[in-house]
């Protein structure tokens, strides 16, 4: 019996959107742990380059920064061209970068509705499309999509954002498929609540140190990766178990109790 090859993550090209904080940054310091080399993408231009400068220090790997506002239709056009000019053929992507409201639908305005559609949804099928395709043709390479637990059932006050993420859980699962003997290999994790800057623009009532944290997620998501997971659930097992409900319930049941908890947490403010 063939033994496939462990990936190993040392000597990689590695491109993180959302590297500025949060998931992203965690991503981006484990990544550079574990020997791969970095492109970092977020639109804090200020924030990566002190990144890209304590990456290089302390690791001694090689980290790019390439500031993009993922909201703007263009811009993984312009991440592809940037790419080339600097040399760089990517072994894996990460698409991290997100941006959710919480609150009614109806009482927020239709382009902040629009801003996680763009950012969650149409630049992360751009940037898998774009830079899959050069993975695909060389018939190698990654893609790690983040997704969240939001994604296994309807949230109401978080409607649009967990719809996107849904997007993007479907989307993974049926390209993982297309992809598979081609070398090429596509993961998506869904993690849970995780202690990041993610609630400033989402408040509730769940305490950070219930939260996972951004580092545990990170390391979890990559030793998946390793593992050759499709789906993968990085956070605590209360988390996986949540998203067992709706495989279980009708579908409108659900969406209720989905949306009380989603009351109780606060997301309606
Ligand atoms: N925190 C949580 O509880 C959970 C998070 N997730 C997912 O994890 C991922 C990371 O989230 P988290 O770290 O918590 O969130 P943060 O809000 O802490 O960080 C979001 C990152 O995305 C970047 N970003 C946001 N908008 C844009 C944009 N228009 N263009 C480019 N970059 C952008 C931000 O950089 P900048 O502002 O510099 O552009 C930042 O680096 C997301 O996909 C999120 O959906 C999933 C489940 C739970
Ligand atoms: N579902 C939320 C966290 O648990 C999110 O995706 O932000």
């Amino acid at each position: 019996m063939t033994q496939q090859k462990r990936f190993d993550y040392k000597g990689k090209f590695t491109l993180v959107t959302g590297a500025s904080k949060g998931l992203g940054k965690a991503y981006a310091e484990e990544l550079a742990a574990r020997g791969s080399n970095l492109v970092l993408v977020a639109r804090s231009e200020a924030e990566l380059e002190t990144l890209a400068v304590a990456l290089r220090r302390d690791y001694k790997v090689r980290a790019e920064v390439i500031q993009a506002d993922l909201g703007d239709v263009s811009a993984p056009g312009k991440i592809v061209e940037s790419l080339e000019r600097m040399g760089i053929e990517l072994d894996l992507l990460v698409n991290n970068a997100a941006v959710g409201y919480s609150g009614k639908f109806f009482s927020r305005s239709l382009e902040e509705e629009l801003t996680p559609v763009i950012v969650n949804a149409h630049s992360l099928v751009a940037l898998t499309h774009l830079l899959g395709k050069k993975m695909m043709e060389r018939g190698s390479g990654g893609i790690i999509n983040i997704g969240s637990n939001g994604a296994f059932q309807p949230l109401a006050y978080n409607a649009t954002y967990t719809a996107t993420k849904a997007f993007v859980l479907l989307l993974s699962e049926a390209l993982a498929q297309e992809m598979k003997g081609s070398g090429v290999r596509m993961m998506i994790a869904s993690p849970g609540p995780t202690a990041t800057e993610f609630f400033t623009q989402s408040p509730t009532t769940v305490k950070r140190e219930k939260m996972d944290s951004a580092q545990s997620v990170a390391r979890r998501t990559l030793d998946d990766y390793v593992r050759g997971k499709v789906l993968s659930y990085p956070g605590r097992f209360s988390t996986r178990a949540g998203t067992w409900i709706s495989r279980i319930l009708p579908r409108e049941t659900t969406a209720a109790i989905a949306a009380h908890i989603s009351k109780s947490m606060g997301f309606d403010r």
